[in-house]
Formats: structure tokens, C-alpha cells, sequence
């Protein structure tokens, strides 16, 4: 069930319960917990995202980003942490979400598309018609010796993204480079369910309070 009355907010790389609080505190509908990944700055101990998962209340959304791609080890990342919501940040063979869904009815699967050109609109509607809860759309390459695989920091090919969300029966939610200044453009250009923000609303590496109000007034008025 998909209901546009207000874009949703997913604030990613929550490195601790403090950065969960504040996250919660300033509006957002979601918070990310980032498990091992071949790059990137977001990573949190599986200990700290478990104690995340177990502080955040209900109706919140708690997405673990997992980079396996075999369903036991997603599965047991999944029993480490215990969040509602698995992100899988890497292409997965196609009976993945069946299986998933077989071994963990309760928990909602998003898929990450990352968008380099228009043939990332077929992958994400594979994606969709193989059972996928929600897709994210976010920068980075996957064909990449060391896979880059989020928390880029830069923005793509928002018209590619738009296209996805207008084709897309489940909710899409569009990452990548967004910020305080960019993201009314954002909103207005892709029209998506959700928007997802890791490295646009931190400074140092740091959850900064500041950016993350500025952003928040944007998307939440
Ligand atoms: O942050 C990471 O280290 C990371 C690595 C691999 C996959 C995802 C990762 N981050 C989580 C996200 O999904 C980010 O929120 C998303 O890529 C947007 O990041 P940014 O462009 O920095 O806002």
C-alpha cells in the first residue's frame, strides 16, 4: 500500500544509538545500519546496529544493508541484528526473495539499483516482478573491481530514476548525494516515495545536527 502524502525520510550510516536518537528526534521515518561492505564509509558493528534496532520503536523502519548475496548468510546477518527491513545493496540471484521471504515472513525486502543509464529501468522492474518490497535507487558501480556500492556522496542520472518511479508498482526511494540544497530539485524531478541521505547530512563523519534540521525542513515543510 503506497500513500504520497509526505515523502518519507531514511537516514542511513547510524553509527550509534546517540545518532538514532537525533535521527528519530529530527522526523525520520527510517534509520540505516550499514553491515560490512567492499567500500565505503558508512560501516557499523553488527553489536551496535542490534542495540539500534532494539531501541527504535514502532511504527519506525529499521533497514539493515547487507552485501551478501546467498540467502544463509543474509539470513544470519538478519538474526544478528533483528531489523524489519533488509537492503540489499548488491544484486542477488533471482529465487533470493522467495527464499528469503520463505525463511523470514516478517521482514521487507528493498532492492538497490545503482543508476548508471536507462538500462538500470529493466533491472529495477526485474527487481520488482521477482517480489522486492521497495527499491532504492542509489549512485555507485557495482562493476567496479572493488565494488562501490553507496555512500558516494554524488548524485546520478535523476531523469533514469524518475523513469523507474513512474514504471514502478512498489515505493522507490532515491539516494545518492542528496543535501539540504539539493533536495527540493530532488523531490520535485523524481517524485519519489522516500529519500535515503547518509554522507549530505554528516560532518567528519558525524550525524551534524544542523545539516540534518536544514534537511529535514526541506523535505518535511
Ligand atoms: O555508507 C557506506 O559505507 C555504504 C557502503 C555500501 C553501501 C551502502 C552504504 N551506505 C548506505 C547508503 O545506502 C547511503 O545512504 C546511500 O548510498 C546514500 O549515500 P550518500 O550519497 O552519502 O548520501
Amino acid at each position: 500500500m503506497e500513500s504520497q502524502f509526505r515523502t518519507r525520510v531514511k537516514i542511513c550510516c547510524i553509527s550509534s544509538l546517540d545518532e538514532a536518537k537525533l535521527a528519530l528526534r529530527y522526523g525520520a521515518d527510517a534509520l540505516g545500519l550499514v553491515g560490512r561492505m567492499p567500500s565505503g564509509p558508512g560501516v557499523v558493528a553488527d553489536e551496535i546496529a542490534a542495540q539500534v534496532v532494539r531501541a527504535t520503536p514502532p511504527p519506525l523502519a529499521t533497514f539493515m544493508l547487507t552485501s551478501e548475496d546467498n540467502v544463509a548468510d543474509i539470513v544470519a546477518h538478519q538474526q544478528r541484528v533483528g531489523a524489519n527491513t533488509i537492503q540489499l545493496v548488491d544484486a542477488v540471484p533471482t529465487d533470493t526473495y522467495a527464499q528469503l521471504r520463505d525463511q523470514l515472513p516478517a521482514v521487507k525486502l528493498v532492492q538497490v539499483i545503482h543508476v548508471l543509464d536507462e538500462r538500470n529501468v529493466d533491472e529495477a522492474l526485474k527487481a520488482v516482478a521477482d517480489g522486492v518490497d521497495a527499491l532504492l535507487l542509489d549512485s555507485g558501480n557495482p562493476n567496479l573491481a572493488v565494488k562501490l556500492l553507496g555512500g558516494t556522496g554524488r548524485v546520478h542520472n535523476w531523469q533514469v530514476s524518475r523513469q523507474i518511479v513512474e514504471q514502478s508498482s512498489v515505493p522507490v526511494f532515491l539516494a545518492g548525494g542528496l543535501n539540504p540544497e539539493n533536495v527540493r530539485q530532488a523531490i520535485d524531478v523524481v517524485q519519489p516515495f522516500g529519500l535515503d541521505i547518509c554522507s549530505g547530512v554528516r560532518t567528519d563523519g558525524q550525524l551534524d545536527k544542523r545539516k540534518l534540521e536544514a534537511f529535514m525542513k526541506v523535505v518535511l515543510g
